[in-house]
């Protein structure tokens, strides 16, 4: 496929004696948001921790800007433009929301020991930019949330976390962004605000490319333009929400589920 970003081919990752992928093949498109769905254990978050280099694959390969990415630090899968978000918060609480965000962009920060001792001017201006790219970040995806830059994320609600989550893995400018259940823990109100902001923010940068892993069928109805199904780590179905629903063979892989 000649605007695939992502090429996955042949993927297989064992733990002992289990497949959690197997033999997958899919492709990622440039600009689009791609819902990675199946039942529970089908092998979602393997396939985000085998792209972003926390698992090395069995077998397959995973090819981004022509390169297979297999074998490649999490750093450096980071650097090239690969951001996540994981299904349990990574946020430090008794930190702002501005360090919060900022640590998300670590990779291209100066601060070498010399840079913060001996610059202080250029760490000063550094630090001013900061502030300048967070708030701009912000101000796309959630501007109530501009005014309080410096307070911590402790004491934030649910969805206000959520989104900082998100504007950190937005804040490496990444090509790829992956989203690993978002919705999870809120409530339905709350889940259609994040997604309407997440709309918002692709409708500003264009270019962006998502995974989302989401249990929720509506919200995989309203924001995804394509879908890939899992099932036992195998591509069981591809392509838009109403294809994938009507797909006999997910509607069995969830309905299995549901009467084991
Ligand atoms: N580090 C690991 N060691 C051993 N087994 C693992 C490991 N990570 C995942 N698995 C197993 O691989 C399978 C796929 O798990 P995975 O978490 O990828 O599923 P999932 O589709 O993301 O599920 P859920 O929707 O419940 O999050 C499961 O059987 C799981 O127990």
């Amino acid at each position: 496929m000649s605007d695939a970003m992502i090429e996955v081919r042949n993927l297989t990752m064992r733990f002992g004696g289990l497949t959690a992928l197997d033999n997958l093949q899919l492709d990622i498109r440039r600009g689009e948001v791609l819902g990675l769905l199946g039942p529970n254990g089908s092998g979602k978050t393997t396939f985000f921790n085998v792209l972003t280099g926390l698992y090395k694959a069995s077998a397959g390969t995973i090819t981004y800007n022509g390169e297979n990415v297999i074998g490649k630090t999490p750093q450096d899968i980071y650097r090239s433009g690969v951001a996540r978000t994981f299904q349990r918060s990574r946020l430090s609480l008794p930190l702002t929301v501005f360090d919060n965000i900022v640590i998300g962009d670590y990779q291209h920060m100066q601060h070498g020991l010399v840079f913060n001792l001996f610059r202080r001017q250029a760490f000063r201006a550094e630090y001013e930019r900061y502030v300048e790219a967070v708030r701009e970040l912000l101000g796309i995806f959630s501007p109530p949330l501009v005014n309080r830059l410096f307070e911590p994320v402790e004491s934030f609600t649910m969805i206000d976390r959520r989104r900082i989550e998100v504007c950190r893995a937005l804040m490496s400018r990444p090509r790829l962004l992956l989203l690993d259940e978002p919705s999870a823990g809120m409530t339905h109100d709350e889940t259609h605000e994040l997604m309407d902001d997440i709309l918002q923010v692709r409708s500003q940068l264009k270019d962006l490319s998502v995974v989302l892993i989401e249990h929720e069928m509506n919200v995989i109805e309203r924001i995804t333009e394509r879908c890939v199904v899992l099932n036992y780590g195998k591509k069981i179905a591809e392509g838009t929400y109403a294809e994938i629903t009507a797909d006999p063979d997910v509607q069995t892989a969830y309905l299995g589920e549901e009467a084991a």
